[in-house]
């Protein structure tokens, strides 16, 4: 948390730059340190997703040294939506952490507190699926409890009580549905939110960072990964959306 807020503070932003690699081995190699170069200037955190690193052969050999590219200040998340009972949880914690070196990952809270505690070591981050980008998230995170409110505010209320006592708890919310994003931070005031679905999802910026903001002018993270991996100049790209991020957050936020 530490790690994140002072890159957020230095870098002066809210982009979350994921690699989701495609095209032939050396192809990619020589992509993933171009992009990271461009990048990293604008980059709040790097989010490698890690099913595009093992569909490859040696993807995970690839994904250390993706990691060891980015500059030790910037956060990195490993997008792997882990969710497995507790004993199995803690190897996977063992393999994004020990032997991938991120910072923070993502869990899929479906099976439970057991599925996420094992992920919140102290000096480590958690972002929990509460609302998914994907349209079809809403056929089970949209459906109705009887007690009031959705799936997925469960989701975001279950992570925000774990939070109360780990205090490295964040959640992802898409930026597909910001009355999603508006009710889960009205539950979640003061955590993080890691935000997909800019860019080639179709997310909308302004509306995401309207209902997402915290108060302070922080509290989102703003991922996009095609629309940077595929960009003719990816630091162009990135320096775009950091700029429009910015340009959209109250200036005392960024002063
Ligand atoms: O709700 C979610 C959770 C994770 N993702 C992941 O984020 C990126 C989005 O990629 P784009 O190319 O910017 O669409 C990808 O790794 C997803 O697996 C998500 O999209 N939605």
């Amino acid at each position: 948390m530490n790690k994140l807020t002072t890159r957020v503070q230095q870098a002066n932003s809210l982009l979350c730059v994921g690699l989701d690699p495609t095209g032939d081995d050396a192809f990619v190699a020589a992509r993933l340190r171009e992009v990271i170069a461009q990048t990293a200037e604008f980059a709040a955190a790097f989010k490698p997703n890690l099913a595009f690193f093992l569909s490859r052969e040696n993807g995970v050999a690839l994904l250390r040294d993706t990691v060891a590219l980015i500059p030790k200040d910037i956060p990195v998340i490993l997008d792997g939506k882990f969710g497995d009972i507790a004993n199995t949880a803690e190897h996977y914690a063992q393999f994004a952490y020990d032997r991938i070196g991120a910072d923070a990952v993502t869990v899929n809270p479906y099976m439970g507190d057991d599925a996420i505690v094992p992920f919140a070591r102290p000096d480590k981050m958690v972002f929990v699926l509460a609302k998914t980008s994907n349209k079809p998230a809403h056929s089970l995170q949209d459906v109705a409890l009887t007690r009031g409110g959705y799936v997925s505010d469960l989701a975001a209320r279950v992570s925000c009580e774990l939070d109360e006592h780990h205090h490295n708890i964040g959640l992802v919310v898409g930026a597909t549905d910001a009355a999603a994003i508006a009710r889960v931070r009205e539950s979640c005031p003061t955590q993080w939110f890691l935000v997909p679905g800019i860019g080639a999802q179709g997310g909308d910026l302004a509306a995401t960072l309207h209902a997402g903001l915290r108060v302070d002018g922080l509290g989102l993270l703003i991922n996009t990964s095609r629309a940077i991996w595929q960009a003719a100049d990816a630091g162009i790209a990135a320096r775009t959306l950091f700029q429009q991020i910015n340009d959209l957050r109250p200036v005392a936020a960024h002063a």
